[in-house]
């Protein structure tokens, strides 16, 4: 199986080399295809390990591989493309333009690139259907639910095909039967579609959607669990882990 993220040794040091190492020495790899979780106490470096994966902020040192590209290497324009075309973006807080509809909210990524209006509508028919919101697509942001609203961030994610989808805490704001309803759209859309999609989550039932869970601690791998396919498995496994990690009995961290 082609490895579609290689992480060599990384660091990330904010406030200058040596002000504080909020990643340490962290190496993983991550398959095509694959729905990855990342879980970790608050301040374990999730977010951060996040935003280098996904260009959004330069490693201190290592070496990042991105569908073969090593992103580290990229000067900003080179990377501002690659982050346009090849990742997409899940937010806890949607981060859904308020005046567009749902529609040119999903369309904007690629009306941004000059893409041909009937290739959007066909690929916003594709993935709408998928995520059950093909009934919403006239209406405004605020006329929607949370879950819906997170729906259609996960189709504006995806209207660009990108190779990887990073989602941090796409579930964080919503209640538990909406959480479900996002988990199982991101479980078909990776199976469906095949899209790697890497997943920041504090929440064990969320993150028992995944197929293997990296753990933080302290800016490093701590360790890994997967389910060999069983989602009741992996979700006692992560409940283990939480439970050596120091996590609550709810399952969070
Ligand atoms: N821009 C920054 N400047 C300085 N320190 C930062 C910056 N961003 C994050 N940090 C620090 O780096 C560490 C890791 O932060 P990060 O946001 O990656 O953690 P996290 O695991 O995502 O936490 P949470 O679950 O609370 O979101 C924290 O100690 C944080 O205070």
């Amino acid at each position: 199986m082609k490895n579609i993220v290689e992480v060599s040794r990384v660091t990330k040091e904010y406030g200058g080399a040596g002000a504080y190492r909020a990643l340490n020495d962290v190496s993983l790899t991550i398959h095509e295809g694959e729905f990855v979780g990342i879980m970790g106490s608050s301040g374990s470096g999730k977010t951060t390990l996040l935003h280098i994966l996904s260009t959004i902020d330069g490693a201190t040192a290592g070496n990042i591989h991105i569908d073969g590209r090593d992103i580290t290497a990229m000067k900003e324009e080179e990377a501002a493309k690659f982050r346009r075309d090849k990742v997409g973006f899940v937010f806890q807080a949607y981060q859904l333009l308020d005046n567009m509809t749902v529609r040119d909210n999903i369309a904007l990524p690629l009306s941004l690139n000059n893409v041909k209006a009937s290739v959007i509508l066909n690929g916003i028919d594709e993935l709408t259907e998928i995520l059950g919101i093909e009934e919403q697509l006239d209406k405004y942001p605020y006329e929607l639910s949370g879950g819906q609203k997170q729906r259609a961030a996960i189709c504006r994610a995806l209207i660009t095909s990108p190779k990887v989808v990073f989602a941090d805490e796409p579930t964080g704001a919503l209640d538990s039967k909406s959480a479900s309803e996002v988990l199982e759209c991101l479980k078909d859309i990776n199976s469906r579609l095949g899209t790697t999609i890497i997943m920041v989550t504090h929440d064990a039932m969320a993150a028992s959607y995944c197929d293997r869970i990296l753990f933080l601690k302290d800016g490093r791998i701590h360790g890994e669990v997967d389910g060999d396919g069983d989602k009741q498995m992996l979700f006692a496994n992560i409940l283990n882990m939480l439970a050596v990690m120091g996590g609550s009995e709810h399952g969070r961290l």
